[in-house]
């Protein structure tokens, strides 16, 4: 999509949104509450019209798609049901609007792990299922492309598992998946790039190794459960240092052996000076940190 704007009112949700979802990864979408994220995913599905931009599928609007669930599949709203309407009868329904064979039906079930619930009215589903059910449409037509706005949402521990493991087989299948997300740890170890959004634009679109290597540059973990004596000493040796957790202290600016010297030479205990890998959580503040916009409290 290209040059995305559109504004509600006094709101602008749209400020220029522009990227391409690759295929074979699975991005993150991430941004603020009001960031623009639902609004570009429905443009692209032509829920919405923009003021100015393009946004195409294949090369196409989605709207011109013949069969758009071929083409896209989507999740944007788990709560869009039917309730007297059992998972099975709601698929069978969609399956048969867009011509797609019956198997796909029991297929996508299988596949999100519904089967033994499918037969069940979706008025008592816990929000948990009703994304599962979500998804299991989002790929009835076995598409390329998949777009999912906050699947996370509502799933237990267990059912994050479940989703971050699916949604690296669809990434690993070829398909073109894009997911947004409030949490960074969601993501972590499941987003292979990341688009991070603020007031209507992309502040950054990269890929999350090249994120983590950036983040984590230079930094030496130690662990100590004196933090506060290491902090002092490595910052009085002039390290950048930061202390993430209750046992651990951050430091840049100074190579392991020096810290091994100096935190030995102060009397310091420690029990392991290791290189330190950020989380995507580090790496996306890092990463919007200079966005000055991105911090101000974006109006509802
Ligand atoms: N139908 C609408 N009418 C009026 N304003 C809207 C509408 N849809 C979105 N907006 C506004 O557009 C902006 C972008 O909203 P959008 O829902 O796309 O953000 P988001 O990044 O998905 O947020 P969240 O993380 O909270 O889901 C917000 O300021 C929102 O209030």
């Amino acid at each position: 999509m290209a040059g995305l704007r559109k504004r509600y009112g006094g709101t602008q949700a749209l400020d220029g949104m522009s990227f391409a979802v690759r295929s074979g990864l699975v991005t993150g979408f991430v941004g603020p509450n009001g960031a623009g994220k639902s609004t570009t995913m429905r443009v692209i599905l032509g829920l919405d019209a923009v003021d100015e931009g393009t946004a195409l599928i294949d090369g196409r609007p989605y709207r011109s798609l013949r069969h758009p669930l071929k083409h896209a599949g989507s999740l944007l709203d788990a709560g869009a049901l039917h309730p007297a309407r059992t998972a099975r009868n709601h698929l069978l329904w969609l399956a048969h609007s867009q011509g797609l064979p019956v198997r796909r039906v029991d297929e996508v079930i299988e596949q999100v792990g519904l089967t033994p619930a499918a037969r069940r009215k979706t008025g008592g589903y816990s929000l948990g299922m009703r994304q599962r059910l979500g998804i299991a449409a989002a790929l009835l037509g076995d598409p390329p492309i998949i777009m999912l706005d906050e699947p996370f949402n509502g799933m237990d521990p267990e059912g994050i598992v479940w989703m971050r493991g699916f949604l690296r087989s669809l990434g690993a299948q070829g398909r073109s998946v894009l997911v947004s997300s409030h949490l960074m740890s969601e993501l972590q170890d499941t987003a292979d790039h990341l688009v991070a959004v603020g007031r209507g634009k992309v502040l950054a679109d990269s890929s999350v190794a090249d994120l983590i290597a950036t983040a984590s540059r230079n930094r030496v973990a130690v662990r100590t459960t004196a933090t506060a004596a290491a902090t002092a000493v490595l910052s009085g040796a002039g390290a950048v240092v930061a202390a993430p957790s209750h046992d651990t202290v951050t430091a840049t600016g100074i190579a392991p052996n020096h810290i091994v010297t100096l935190l030995n030479g102060s009397g310091v205990p420690f029990s392991e000076v290791s290189a330190h890998r950020a989380t995507l959580e580090q790496a996306y503040l890092e990463l919007t940190r200079s966005a000055v916009e991105f911090r101000a409290e974006v109006p509802r």
